[in-house]
């Protein structure tokens, strides 16, 4: 075939949070009329419903633009977007595989910003050319120049002649197009080699099955060809492929450097992973390409629906958001307290989040979920390795030598009169001061490692509401350390409620477990006898508090004799019976233990 690679280049767009990736990118589709005025909402790259209105990309969709450059070449523009969130950066570091270049968006008033640096060193990592665009030039607060400079001292990349540009009115945008060609370099590939074909994304459609996003390295990919997924070693027949204009346009074949997709009958995108190779089935790849990687959760909780007649529901709803990201897990879990629910794992708190508002917005179930954990390493003491994210399954305390916990670098760049506060949260968060560095003479870029549980809890709350949103964060993991851990169950009327016990510092057990205590307390009703709340570390109980009896006599109303009106009354307290959740002799509403956990929601969000 005659494949002419010269013309294209792929490209994405990374950016911190609110530098106007998103604007960018819908003024690029503009100017090179990919969309006309007329269609053009705002943001259009951004599909989710959700992801519009938390202003956040969660799905990637590449779309291929067409411009005529002032040489009179047209060229093929394939702009993949990336999602901006570190819970998602295996999916940016698959797409950013998918490029030779990178727009690299600052914001010309607040400058470098942490995801901003974490972002580039990414692509610089991947060997790809970074533009550097200084976005919003029509602030009255812009510094261009200053701002070019911590491009060139932070990044460490050469941004004298970066691109300035206005997205929101449109100034600068035929040079950013402009630097696009003239310095992004076209794709290498072999068209005659072997087919590898890169999948950075894969999406769930009702109607069509899977949609995998695609970026064809090497040989050519034809309509009906029978293709094999080297990661499952699955085979497929290509039932159709095109390319995104930003709408399905179908085309017979694509060769190498092509951005586009595939639909090939794939039922679940488990079967399509990210970072998965496409090769031949008649004339297979030897290798696959680098870097696919399978990505495991590292955050837990369990959803319980509300109502306890929506778990079927909860289950499909479950099953359909699987099959759009492969990336949550689930399996059925029950609690004396909650009733029955799922077990979930995602990649991070946002993640989570995202989910949780997907399952209550598109399926319209109302779930509780119990407070997040991480995945710890226990060592027994007789040598076994337990490795868990349930408090329920740890072994006994005299039994546990050592316990590990999944540790995080966090770089925090913060004004400098916030460094005090953060550093204090940092410490309280039993974090390890790395290092500090002035980045300007105003604002200091600040390192720590810290335990991925304390981050999850609120970090980000915190930092924000400390520094007035000043502060920006990002973060890797780096592994796991030994902690002084203990784990704290709740115990009401002397039974252990499995869904409350939780793990945390030794030095913490007290506090939280007095907490915990204190909250049942108020919202669990007083019964006919005195009931005990505890929080207790193994058999060493260290909080206790009492609920004060109560004879609760619903014949107390009736006087006389009319023995119809009291039956209808024990009756309906029967009634009332069946909804009560048995904790040892002790029975409670399974709204007070729902209850419990929302307020414990809401103290974190
Ligand atoms: N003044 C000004 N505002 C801009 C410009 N470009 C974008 N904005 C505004 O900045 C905010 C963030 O822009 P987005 O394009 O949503 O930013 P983003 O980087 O895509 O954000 P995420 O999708 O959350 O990563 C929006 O309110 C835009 O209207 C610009 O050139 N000038």
């Amino acid at each position: 075939m005659d494949w002419n690679m010269a013309n294209i280049r792929n490209f994405c767009i990374i950016a911190h949070v609110d530098h106007g990736k998103s604007t960018l990118a819908d003024r690029l589709l503009e100017a090179t009329m990919t969309i006309d005025a007329r269609n053009m909402r705002e943001q259009v790259l951004d599909t989710l419903e959700l992801e519009r209105e938390r202003g956040i990309t969660i799905k990637l969709v590449p779309v291929q633009m067409k411009y005529r450059a002032d040489d009179g070449q047209e060229y093929i523009l394939n702009l993949i977007d990336t999602p901006g969130h570190v819970d998602f950066t295996y999916e940016v570091s698959r797409s950013l595989a998918a490029c030779e270049g990178a727009l690299l968006v600052v914001d010309a008033a607040q400058g470098v910003e942490a995801q901003t640096v974490a972002n580039a060193y990414m692509a610089v990592d991947q060997g790809l050319e970074i533009i550097p665009v200084i976005n919003k030039i029509d602030l009255p607060s812009a510094r261009p120049e200053e701002v070019k400079k911590e491009i060139e001292d932070i990044v460490g990349i050469d941004a004298s002649d970066a691109c300035l540009v206005s997205a929101k009115e449109g100034k600068g945008i035929k040079e950013v197009l402009n630097a696009i060609i003239e310095k992004i370099p076209s794709p290498k590939g072999d068209p005659k080699a072997p087919l590898r074909a890169l999948i950075f994304d894969s999406i769930y459609n009702n109607y069509r099955g899977v949609i995998c996003s695609i970026r064809v390295v090497d040989g050519v990919i034809n309509k009906g060809q029978n293709v094999t997924f080297m990661a499952t070693g699955r085979n497929y027949q290509v039932e159709e492929l095109g390319v995104f204009k930003p709408d399905m346009s179908p085309v017979e074949q694509l060769g190498p450097g092509a951005v586009g997709y595939i639909i090939a009958n794939i039922k679940s995108v488990s079967e399509a992973r990210v970072g998965d190779t496409i090769t031949s089935a008649e004339r297979p790849a030897e290798k696959p390409l680098p870097g696919y990687q399978n990505v495991k959760p590292v955050v837990y909780c369990g959803f319980y629906p509300m109502e306890r007649d929506d778990y079927p529901n909860l289950r499909d709803a479950l099953e359909k958001l699987q099959l759009n990201d492969s990336a949550i897990v689930f399996e059925p879990e029950t609690s004396a307290a909650l009733g029955f629910g799922f077990r979930c794992g995602f990649l991070g708190l946002l993640h989570m989040d995202i989910a949780k508002e997907r399952l209550s917005r598109e399926f319209g179930i109302d779930l509780v979920a119990t407070l997040p954990n991480v995945v710890y390493q226990v060592t027994k003491k007789d040598g076994t390795l337990v490795v868990t994210h349930k408090p329920s399954d740890f072994p006994e305390i005299g039994d546990i030598e050592e316990i590990r916990e999944p540790y995080i670098k966090v770089t925090v760049f913060v004004p400098n009169e916030f460094v005090g506060k953060v550093m204090q949260l940092c410490q309280d968060k039993r974090g390890n001061y790395i290092s500090m560095d002035y980045i300007t003479p105003e604002r200091v870029r600040l390192v720590y490692e810290l335990p991925l549980a304390e981050f999850i809890i609120d970090f980000h709350d915190k930092i924000k509401s400390l520094t007035r949103g000043f502060a920006s964060i990002d973060y890797e993991h780096v592994g796991y350390k030994a902690s002084d851990l203990v784990k704290v169950d709740i115990l009401i009327g002397g039974e252990v409620v499995d869904a409350f016990s939780f793990i945390c510092h030794k030095d913490e057990a007290y506090h939280r477990g007095h907490a915990a205590v204190k909250k049942l307390k108020d919202i669990i009703p007083r019964q006919l006898f005195e009931v005990p709340i505890q929080a207790a570390i193994g058999k060493r109980v260290i909080v206790r508090m009492n609920i004060k009896p109560l004879r609760k006599d619903v014949l107390a109303k009736c006087y006389g004799g009319d023995v119809t009106r009291k039956r209808k009354l024990l009756e309906k307290q029967k009634e009332g019976k069946k909804k009560m959740k048995q904790i040892g002799k002790v029975s409670i509403p399974q709204e007070a233990f729902l209850a419990f956990l929302k307020t414990e929601e809401e103290k974190q969000s």
